[in-house]
């Protein structure tokens, strides 16, 4: 084991490069996920960030899932990193802020609305919303990508999760977020930008359309054909105070509508990016689409059975990985190897440099659907492959989002023929706050190939 817990003499973790006034600042912010490999690799698993003031050590690698997996429980605390936020939005807790006991409570209430199940129940209702969006796109015209694709999913997952689309808030959602966490977690851009009236106006907006979701499932609109909602979950769940008290249910009701903005909708971006600039993969991911839909509605066991996209989302997740690192903050000290970390240290876990280590997955710069055929198998390998963060806090919507992933991209590919705008797009990534293409990169609806 590289690490043991209780406080130690041992120094403090080298210092990453970077420069005498802002640290690596700049190299933080144009491609932390770069950064963070070429520490690891000049360091080991762990060593100390800079920018600006902001100070974190790092800790990386296939030894930092572990760590995460085993002992954040004991060393680390996500309160100090996201709770500013809960606060920002008038609550007093959420499932990703709390830890112990209290996390697991609210983790077991929100499963269930987050679940695989969630969306395999309602395919016909998902494939609405694509068709309704197709629609809505002018044949032949060209769109940004990353907006496009985030007003797709949170349809999707409004619909999906809330009983509703954002519909005129999408706007007012996608600006609150995006200022938020750049404000608040990741700090990139400076706190006053808070009080400006237009991200204000946004905030209230987005609590609004929260508080209309909450207002439509009390007033016994729901339907009753549908299996209860994590909103119907969350609102039954007021009646135990001490799991979640009447003030918090503004800001855990917006969760449907926050949780695909930066995640799902940047990784699909990625995903169309490696799919119009590979015309061989595109083909043969369009030809497991068309049979996957050729009787109509698929099932979910059906979605499974897709061999090649699965591989390709798989591979564009350990390529693209939308959270290079997860914040936390020390509250009891420990070694890590052979470093010391002391409470009250701010960390970053970069769960993903696994992804970019050669060792673990030969010639990393090459997408290769092939790494998940036996024997290879590299995303089972311990630590190598983590796009949903690991340990207690891993992403609750994992497996409901890799079905989406997986059917909003076959039935785009079935239902539409789409090329990247321009034809010859060379990626270039933006942290903002998460990784996603650049508003250069378009796609363009060529035609519709199917209804
Ligand atoms: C490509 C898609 C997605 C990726 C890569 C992703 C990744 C992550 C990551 C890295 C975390 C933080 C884990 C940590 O702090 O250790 C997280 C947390 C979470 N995610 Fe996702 N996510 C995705 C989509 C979604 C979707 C679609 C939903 C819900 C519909 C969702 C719901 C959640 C929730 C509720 C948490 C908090 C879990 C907790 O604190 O216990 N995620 N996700």
């Amino acid at each position: 084991m590289i690490w043991k817990s209780g406080p130690t003499d041992a120094p403090l973790p080298p210092l990453a490069d970077g420069s005498f006034l802002v640290g690596s600042m700049q190299a933080m912010l144009s491609d932390p996920t770069d950064f963070m490999v070429k520490q690891y690799q000049k360091f080991g698993p762990i060593f100390r960030i800079k920018a600006l003031n902001n100070k974190f050590t790092v800790i990386a690698g296939p030894e930092a899932c572990l760590f995460l997996a085993r002992e954040a429980s004991k060393h680390l605390s996500s309160w100090d990193t996201w709770h500013s936020l809960d606060a920002e939005m008038g609550a007093s807790q959420s499932l990703i802020s709390v830890d112990g006991e209290q996390h697991s409570r609210l983790r077991a209430l929100e499963k269930r609305g987050y679940s695989r199940q969630t969306i395999e129940t309602q395919f016909p209702a998902v494939l609405n919303v694509i068709n309704g969006f197709l629609d809505q796109w002018p044949v032949g015209t060209s769109q940004v990508t990353v907006p496009q694709l985030q007003r797709l999913i949170t349809d999707e997952l409004g619909m999906l999760i809330a009983g509703q689309g954002p519909g005129e808030y999408i706007d007012d959602v996608r600006t609150f977020v995006r200022i938020a966490l750049m404000t608040h977690i990741t700090r990139q851009r400076p706190g006053f930008l808070r009080l400006l009236p237009q991200y204000r106006r946004a905030r209230d907006r987005s609590l609004e359309l929260s508080q209309k979701v909450l207002d439509a499932h009390r007033n016994g609109k729901r339907d009753p054909n549908r299996p209860p909602s994590l909103i119907d979950d969350i609102i039954a769940a007021t009646n135990d105070p001490t799991l979640m008290p009447e003030g918090d249910l503004v800001m855990t009701a917006l969760g449907p509508y926050i949780a695909g903005l930066d995640t799902v909708a940047n990784t699909m971006s990625f995903l169309m990016y490696v799919l119009t600039t590979k015309p061989e993969l595109y083909k043969q991911v369009e030809a497991e689409a068309d049979a996957l839909f050729a009787n109509g509605v698929p099932e979910p066991a059906d979605l499974r059975k897709m061999d090649v996209l699965h591989r390709v989302v798989l591979e564009n997740f350990r390529m693209y990985p939308i959270a290079p690192a997860v914040p936390r903050t020390v509250k009891a000290p420990f070694e890590f190897g052979g470093y010391r970390v002391d409470p009250g240290t701010r960390m970053l876990v970069a769960t993903t440099v696994g992804h970019f280590l050669p060792e673990l997955h030969p010639e990393p710069e090459k997408f290769d659907i092939d790494r998940y055929l036996a024997p290879r198998n590299e995303h089972r390998i311990p630590g190598a492959f983590a796009p949903f963060s690991t340990g207690s806090h891993t992403c609750l919507g994992a497996g409901l989002a890799e079905v989406q992933i997986m059917l909003t991209t076959a039935a785009l590919l079935h239902y539409a023929k789409f090329e990247a705008d321009p034809i010859d797009y060379k990626l270039k990534k933006v942290f903002a706050p998460t990784p996603a293409p650049d508003n250069s990169f378009k796609l363009r609806f060529v035609k519709r190939r199917n209804h």
